[in-house]
């Protein structure tokens, strides 16, 4: 019997749980910031962008915070790092992190991978990713724009299967759940639900059950031609997956906390 894996996006609260199975790094792509971006960059253990996405935080962090000064912000939201092949990142913004002392890597001699591969791999190198606790990755922007880039996105999360990725976009998250485990993924349903998905897009599935969705499983066959698990929704907090194969689990993200009048 496999171990269980346990899923919870605590991340998405105002206020986090200090537990080590929270503690995440946020990377920042090249795409519009999510409406929640402040929070999570708050919260990160370590704080690095891909290339153009420094040109994010540079532009649109600031519009956040209409009634303050733009520099003010930029100076408080300050990147750990900014790592990948650098052609998307503007002079100016390079400049200016570097000189409050951002940490730049220009791989710009290594045109195979991406700047998210490039980002994924500092971070399983750094320091603060402990034996005894390990980061979890929350990449912003990493969905609804260009289909090349998604699917780079999306590969991430194979060629990484035992770090735990988190892809986001203002309307839902993204993340794979190795066939190695069982999953229990607990939801937040002020914040997440109800639409979600299981996906078996690297190789089909001969045999998923899930407890906890409208339409679960039940050793049922998935495969693209056949049936894949999209439209579902969740009917309580907690969701079982087993599968014989790699599934991606995505969910919706609330526009607003639906527990606020
Ligand atoms: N439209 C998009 N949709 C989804 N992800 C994106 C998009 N644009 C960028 N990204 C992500 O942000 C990262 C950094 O983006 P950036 O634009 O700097 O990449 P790039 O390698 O210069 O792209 P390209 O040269 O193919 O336009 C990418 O590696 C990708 O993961
Ligand atoms: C078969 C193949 N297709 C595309 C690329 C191009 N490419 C893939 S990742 C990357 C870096 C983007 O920052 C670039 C340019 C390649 N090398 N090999």
């Amino acid at each position: 019997m496999s171990e269980v894996m346990i899923h919870s996006s605590s991340f998405l609260l105002p206020s986090i749980p200090a537990d080590e199975a929270s503690a995440y790094a946020i990377v920042v792509l090249n795409q519009n910031l999510p409406r929640f971006t402040p929070l999570l960059w708050e919260h990160a253990k370590l704080r690095v962008c891909a290339d153009g996405g420094a040109n994010r935080i540079y532009d649109e962090l600031p519009l956040f915070f209409p009634r303050e000064d733009a520099l003010l912000i930029r100076n408080r939201y300050k990147p750990d790092v900014i790592k990948g092949d650098m052609d998307s990142i503007r002079l100016d913004v390079l400049h200016f992190y570097q000189s409050l002392g951002t940490k730049v890597i220009d791989e710009s001699h290594d045109q195979d991978t991406t700047d998210l591969d490039k980002c994924i791999l500092f971070i399983r190198d750094s320091t603060l990713n402990q034996e005894t606790c390990r980061l979890q990755i929350l990449a912003t922007g990493a969905l609804g724009g260009r289909f090349d880039h998604e699917a780079g996105n999306l590969n991430v999360l194979y060629r990484y299967p035992d770090t735990r990725i988190i892809l986001l976009s203002d309307d839902c998250l993204i993340q794979l759940l190795p066939k190695t485990h069982r999953h229990e993924i607990r939801i937040q349903p002020s914040l997440q639900g109800p639409h979600c998905g299981l996906i078996p897009i690297g190789a089909p599935s001969a045999k998923t059950t899930t407890t906890g969705l409208q339409w679960d499983l039940n050793d049922t066959e998935m495969r693209f031609g056949g049936l894949i698990s999209t439209s579902n929704m969740v009917k309580g907090e907690k969701i079982t997956v087993e599968s014989d194969s790699d599934l991606l689990w995505t969910i919706s993200i609330k526009k607003q906390d639906s527990t606020r009048p």
